[in-house]
């Protein structure tokens, strides 16, 4: 069984092959980055991760050629790329740094469309691919296509960094720390929706941070490195977590493993809770009639997309007077998507005035809820049996599985 199936691809063909990569500048007592050796299999997303100055940020740039190799060799898909032109190499990855370096001069059109323009692709293909991928990212073409870097905030300025890196349609994409000058609240729905966006388009990905928590959250592997890009250990964040290769990783992960392990588990590997819900033309009396029957505080009005509108107790209920639903009770604050992680889902409930988090799919229709009680059954579940949290409901009747009674 591999151990997180929804997001690997089952090819383990290395899409970037670095062969003994070794950068050495002059005058320096080390080398930037020593004789790495690593395969980045194609369709995943592989994390380094390491103390700031192990040779991060050097090893990004030898891949895409800002920074040319002292020695050892890279094959992209099959080809050595060591001595390819440099911009053609350029045009097949796509790059993505923090402080995105949006053009400012330019509209966000312009700033997406660069790379095709530089392709040479006509004026209507141009246009359409970069409405496509501001639809893509979720920012409206129409609002957003005309305006300027300095007139989005700092999220949105990084979905439009990434658009521009996905505009070519490369197969590859490198990410040096793209989600590390953004406030946590937006850095969260910036990597649930990229990683929404990667179960689509597949690209193979190199990733840079110096957060563990989001190496954990983001890579379907980890290369934990230190000094001179040595890596210490390379393997799924399951095996990082779980069997450590030696005290520079431990420490790395650093207090709270078992926490981390948080990061591991999907709202969407959990059964969801329910909860009543009703439509947003229903009246009072019948929302209070659906929520009276259940066992549940506050029933859930959906719009006529299935869409959570608002959270209503019995008293909003009975304080309703002919006014309609959406106007009374209180919006769901905590909604989070079926990629989030459990960790995600916690932060949000423990942030919200009700402690549920609402889980939408991508289209935002309604799917169910993570509680309390979920989160709780998850970390019991991992911590006693070391198993994913979807094995909870046997848990939690005794009945032990193979695995849990090892
Ligand atoms: N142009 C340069 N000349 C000399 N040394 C350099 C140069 N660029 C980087 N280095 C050194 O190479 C090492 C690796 O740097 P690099 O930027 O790759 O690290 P990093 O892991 O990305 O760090 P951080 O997390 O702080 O961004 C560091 O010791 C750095 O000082």
């Amino acid at each position: 069984m591999t151990e997180r199936p929804a997001r690997t691809t089952g090819s383990d063909r290395p899409m970037i092959r670095l062969e003994h990569l070794t950068k050495a500048y002059p005058r320096q007592p080390h080398p930037a980055v020593q004789d790495l050796t690593l395969d980045v299999p194609e369709g995943e997303i592989v994390v380094l991760v390491g103390p700031s100055g192990c040779g991060k940020t050097t090893t990004m740039k030898m891949i895409n050629r800002i920074i040319e190799p002292t020695s050892g060799r890279i094959v992209l898909d099959g080809e050595d790329v060591t001595g390819a032109d440099p911009d053609q190499l350029r045009r097949r990855i796509g790059y993505v740094i923090q402080q995105i370096g949006l053009f400012p001069h330019r509209t966000i059109a312009e700033n997406i469309g660069t790379v095709p323009r530089v392709l040479g692709w006509n004026r209507r293909r141009i246009a359409a691919r970069v409405d496509e991928l501001l639809e893509t990212i979720g920012m409206d073409p129409a609002v957003y296509r005309d305006r300027y870097p300095k007139e989005l905030s700092g999220g949105q300025r990084q979905r439009v960094g990434v658009a521009r890196a996905l505009s070519a349609d490369p197969d590859v994409m490198l990410m040096d720390e793209p989600f590390g000058a953004i406030d946590p609240i937006t850095r969260e729905r910036l990597q649930n929706e990229f990683l929404r966006l990667q179960s689509e388009v597949r690209k193979t990905i190199v990733f840079v941070t110096h957060d563990i928590d989001e190496a954990i959250k983001m890579g379907d592997r980890i290369a934990i490195l230190r000094e001179g890009s040595e890596v210490v250990q390379y393997d799924t964040p399951e095996r990082i977590l779980t069997a450590p290769a030696d005290e520079f990783v431990s420490d790395f992960i650093g207090a709270g493993a078992s926490l981390k392990r948080l990061n591991l588990s999907r709202v969407r590997d959990i059964e969801l809770s329910r909860r009543p819900t009703v439509g947003e033309d229903a009246t009072a009396e019948e929302a209070l009639g659906v929520l009276r029957a259940s066992s549940h505080p506050a029933v859930l009005v959906l719009d006529r997309q299935g869409r959570p509108r608002r959270w209503l107790g019995e008293a909003d209920l009975k304080r309703a007077d002919g006014r309609p639903l959406t106007s009374l009770g209180m919006p769901p604050e905590a909604v989070v998507e079926p990629h989030a992680t459990l960790s995600d889902a916690l932060n949000e409930l423990i942030a919200a005035s009700y402690s549920i988090a609402t889980v939408v799919d991508g289209a935002g229709v309604y799917q169910g809820v993570v509680d309390i009680d979920r989160i709780s059954d998850a970390i019991r579940a991992m911590r006693g049996h070391g198993r994913r949290p979807a094995d909870t409901a046997a848990v939690e009747d005794g009945v032990h599985g193979p695995a849990g009674s090892a």
